[in-house]
């Protein structure tokens, strides 16, 4: 065993926080273990997670997310904003519009800059799947909208989809600030359905262009925000005719705001990236 110094910065998109560890210069192993560690938010960093942002031969820049647990997530919305802004303001690349390659594909990135600093981001985040198979759930179903599901002891109405990592959805009537998150999310991450775990939201409809949500992260717990889980969200609330396709939606998440807009060419995602510190932590590797 080896101890090394590492340097990270810790970002936030609408409160998703992630500790973001530039891999151009630095070179990491165990890195599902280094995720558990540091995401630790008593004994580490603490976080919802890691990203590493390392060089791409196909793209500006590329991204991988672990999950606090040490798993690895193929996307996540809120990170790859924090992403734009970092390959930006440390002029790996000094353009407007990038690309940045990711486990579920190469993203485009509109970033949008005051005064040489990157504020909030539009990403490009590719087109929902509503098949079973492909997000997995298992089921006799091809695609689910508005199911029933026994989960422990309670029936819910589910939909399925995936943003390139799989979503659960329940859209409810009552409010969804009094739900107990921590007791009930982990029924549904680990339910037998889901053979890959998943990634549940609570949502509200409020009015034609608002929404509400909550969300329990496969691998983080409750989190205060996320991109993919935004998206799938609206891309479920279209299909099932809840939303207007091409009308931007507010999504209120417990950190924050997300703007989401479900396209012919795909979801569009415009929300914020904070930095918060930068450091340096001594590890075991
Ligand atoms: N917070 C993210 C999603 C992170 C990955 C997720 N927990 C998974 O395992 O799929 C987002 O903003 O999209």
């Amino acid at each position: 065993m080896q101890k090394e110094m590492l340097h990270f910065i810790k970002m936030h998109g609408c409160g998703n926080d992630y500790i973001y560890l530039p891999c151009f210069d630095q070179k990491l192993t165990n890195i599902d273990k280094l995720a558990y560690q540091l995401s630790d938010r008593h004994k580490g960093i603490g976080g919802d997670g890691i990203v590493c942002i390392e060089k791409s031969d196909v793209a500006d820049a590329r991204m991988r997310m672990f999950n606090a647990d040490g798993s690895e997530g193929a996307m996540c919305g809120n990170a790859i904003r924090c992403v734009g802004k970092y390959v930006y303001e440390h002029h790996i690349c000094d353009k407007q519009d990038i690309t940045i390659e990711t486990k579920s594909g190469i993203k485009k990135l509109h970033l949008h800059i005051q005064d040489q600093q990157v504020t909030s981001v539009t990403v490009e985040m590719g087109k929902p799947s509503f098949e079973a198979e492909k997000i997995p759930v298992i089921s006799t179903k091809k695609i689910i909208l508005d199911e029933p599901m026994k989960i422990q002891n309670e029936t819910y109405t589910v939909s399925c989809v995936s943003m390139g990592n799989p979503h659960a959805i329940i859209f409810m009537h009552q409010d969804i600030h009094d739900l107990p998150l921590k007791k009930i999310g982990p029924f549904f991450e680990y339910h037998t359905s889901f053979p890959n775990r998943i990634n549940t939201e609570f949502v509200q409809i409020i009015d034609d262009h608002t929404i509400c949500m909550r969300v329990w992260e496969r691998g983080s717990g409750e989190t205060q925000a996320c991109g993919t889980g935004a998206c799938a969200v609206v891309a479920a609330a279209v299909r099932t005719h809840r939303l207007e396709k091409n009308k931007e939606i507010e999504v209120r998440l417990t950190g924050g705001r997300l703007y989401i807009t479900d396209t012919s060419e795909g979801m569009l995602m415009r929300g914020d990236c904070v930095e918060v510190f930068e450091g340096k932590m001594e590890v075991t590797v």
